[in-house]
């Protein structure tokens, strides 16, 4: 694998906005966000949950502001190979699920006679040795999202931003998701994820970012948000009100 120097973390937004069409979507938002604790962004429909992840990850470009990763020295492809993003649809390549992993490896920089056992170790971590040669786009909703996992896996990210990962998957194949971003927690990895199960939230969060209106309304540590949170529109969410 790649060396690694340094991290690429703190990630610092400022006063970053997105506009498009001439909308502004993502409005002002400042925010550091560290190694090592869960992050959960919440927030009701067209907050701007997923823009900002798309922001962070680099799959959009601010119209405003900045993002600076780390000390801001580190090359944009070395940001890239050290952060992944889990999609509520995953995004997999027409090939089998192991050459999925194959292909993410050899982005790595993984020599080329290693990465069949790498890919199948991970492959296997996540329950989906037997499905290794199996088009990935015939996996079902659950076997995708284990395999989008199993492929962010192998990235060892430094950060692994998920938005709402488990919104299409029944209970089990939420648990199991559930499983894997613990895991992914407890290897380092930082965790930036939205999601609108509240259940969900309160299992997994250590802090929570509150968006409405593509702004920052709260960034609060999730056993006093769940309890109280600062600002009215969080409590009128967390009340289960219709908040825009
Ligand atoms: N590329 C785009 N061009 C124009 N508008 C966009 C674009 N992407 C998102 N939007 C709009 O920006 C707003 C925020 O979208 P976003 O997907 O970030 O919301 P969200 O908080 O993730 O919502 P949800 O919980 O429904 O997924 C929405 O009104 C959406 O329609």
């Amino acid at each position: 694998m790649v060396g690694r120097d340094g991290s690429i973390l703190p990630l610092e937004l400022s006063r970053v906005g997105f506009s498009a069409g001439g909308r502004p979507l993502i409005r002002d938002i400042s925010l550091r966000l560290e190694a090592g604790s869960r992050t959960l962004v919440l927030g009701p429909n067209g907050a701007g949950k997923s823009l900002l992840l798309r922001l962070c990850h680099g799959l959009l470009t601010p119209t405003g502001g900045s993002i600076r990763w780390g000390d801001g020295a580190m090359a944009a492809e070395g940001l890239r190979r050290r952060q992944a993003m889990v999609f509520q649809r995953p995004v997999l390549l027409r090939r089998s699920a192991l050459a999925n992993i194959r292909y993410v490896l050899g982005l790595m920089g993984m020599p080329r006679h290693r990465r069949q056992a790498a890919a199948m170790a991970a492959l296997a971590r996540f329950d989906l040795a037997d499905l290794a040669l199996r088009p990935a786009r015939v996996l079902s909703g659950g076997e995708q999202q284990r395999l989008a996992l199993a492929r962010a896996w192998v990235m060892e990210p430094e950060i692994l931003f998920l938005d709402e990962p488990t919104s299409a998957l029944d209970p089990a194949a939420t648990q199991a998701v559930e499983t894997a971003i613990q895991d992914f927690h407890g290897s380092g990895a930082k965790i930036v994820m939205t999601t609108h199960d509240l259940g969900q939230a309160r299992r997994l969060a250590d802090e929570v970012v509150f968006l409405a209106g593509g702004a920052l309304e709260e960034r609060t540590p999730a056993s006093i948000f769940f309890k109280g949170p600062a600002s009215a529109r969080a409590r009128a969410f967390l009340a289960g009100e219709l908040v825009c």
